[in-house]
């Protein structure tokens, strides 16, 4: 009897371009939520966005509430769910980054109602993963949940946003390179279940992300409009695995670690994007294509140092000797790297 099953969770729809932030009433009544909504959002997507999502709710006598959240934590999560409850909320709407978006997630799966992704800033892929991403003392959880039901992408709103976050997203899709040779790792050495779909959609996104570079330019909304279809088509990557696998490896773990080391420091997808540069080196060696990465990253703007993360070299090192214990996920750091393999790593990369 053939037994394998699979569960693949994708958003129903995408709704991206200028000016779109205003209609979204009309795009979740197209979709049937229904009930009262509750804005999930962080303290300046809220001025730039999240109460003109609510002025559109609110015209359309939707009767939204708010919810203002300032961390990735689960503690915040549970915030959103007694806010929740006590407005009685039909469907969860996240308005914002990465935080905002999925804690707003994880909130409204916790609750069994709908959620819409509404995005400011195209720094991250988890617009429409059906994952949330949270630190938690020493480790950092990778929970599954309910993709949203809508995803309502402005690209007014996101290139207006600061262009730092533009290029912490495009690093975020450049370190699917790395994050895919490590799961083909994981997969030949630990028999990890791996999908060579959601490896190829991942791949693929990365190349053509990359062969665009030159034209990702800040301010422009062409440039967000190509950016978020690239978070997206990464996203879709993650629903059809059901892992965060085709999206973040040692990279990834490099980049957790310092959220813990020098919390604060740099964005997400910028951290990711350095830690991309030094575990292609590690896969591949000095002659390998870590050059190639660093250069893509270079074409967009985004950091390749650790001058430029703002961290230390001493962080850098401590973050990738010790990626490895954050969480349980196999990777070309194994079980641990040597601090000289790390110095070697990180000098011959010009990362430190
Ligand atoms: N679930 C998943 O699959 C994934 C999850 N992630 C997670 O997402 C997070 C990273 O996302 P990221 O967006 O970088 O982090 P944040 O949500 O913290 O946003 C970064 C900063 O940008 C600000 N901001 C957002 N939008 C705008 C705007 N339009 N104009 C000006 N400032 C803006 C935020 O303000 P404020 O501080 O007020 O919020 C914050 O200071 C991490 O927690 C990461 O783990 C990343 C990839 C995938
Ligand atoms: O950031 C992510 C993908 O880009 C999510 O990955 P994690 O599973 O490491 O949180
Ligand atoms: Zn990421």
């Amino acid at each position: 009897m053939f037994e394998k099953s699979s569960w693949i969770r994708l958003p129903r729809n995408v709704v991206l371009g200028s000016g779109v932030l205003d209609d979204v009433d009309e795009v979740v009544a197209d979709v049937h939520l229904s009930g009262r909504p509750l804005v999930v959002t962080s303290p300046t997507p809220k001025a730039v966005a999240g109460a003109r999502v609510r002025d559109a709710l609110a015209d359309a006598e939707m009767d939204p509430a708010l919810a203002v959240v300032d961390e990735a934590s689960f503690e915040s999560v549970q915030q959103v769910i007694a806010e929740a409850e006590a407005v009685n909320a039909g469907y969860l709407v996240g308005v914002g980054g990465g935080k905002a978006i999925d804690i707003a997630k994880m909130a409204s799966d916790e609750l069994g109602v709908g959620f819409v992704s509404v995005p400011t800033a195209a720094s991250h892929d988890g617009i429409v993963s059906g994952r949330g991403s949270v630190p938690e003392g020493d480790t950092r959880h990778s929970v599954a949940a309910a993709p949203p039901i809508v995803v309502v992408a402005d690209t007014g709103v996101i290139a207006d946003a600061p262009w730092e976050l533009t290029t912490a997203g495009c690093a975020d899709i450049i370190s699917n390179y790395t994050a895919v040779k490590d799961w083909r790792l994981a997969n030949r050495l630990k028999n990890v279940e791996y999908s060579e779909y959601a490896a190829a959609l991942s791949e693929m996104t990365a190349e053509l992300l990359v062969e665009r570079a030159d034209s990702i330019r800040p301010g422009l909304e062409e440039s967000a409009w190509v950016v978020v279809k690239a978070l997206v088509s990464s996203g879709v990557a993650m629903s059809i695995a059901d892992s965060s696998r085709p999206a973040s490896g040692a990279e990834h773990l490099f980049s957790h670690q310092l959220d813990r080391i020098a919390p604060g420091k740099a964005l997400h997808g910028h951290q990711v994007g350095v830690g991309a540069v030094l575990t292609e080196y590690l896969h591949s060696g000095e002659r390998g294509d870590w050059q190639a990465v660093r250069d893509a990253l270079d074409s967009i703007d985004a950091p390749t140092t650790a001058d430029d993360l703002g961290v230390d070299d001493e962080e850098v090192i401590e973050a990738l000797t010790t990626a490895h214990r954050i969480r349980d996920r196999y990777t070309i750091l194994g079980d641990g790297i040597s601090e000289d393999a790390a110095l070697e790593a990180a000098v011959t990369t010009g990362v430190i």
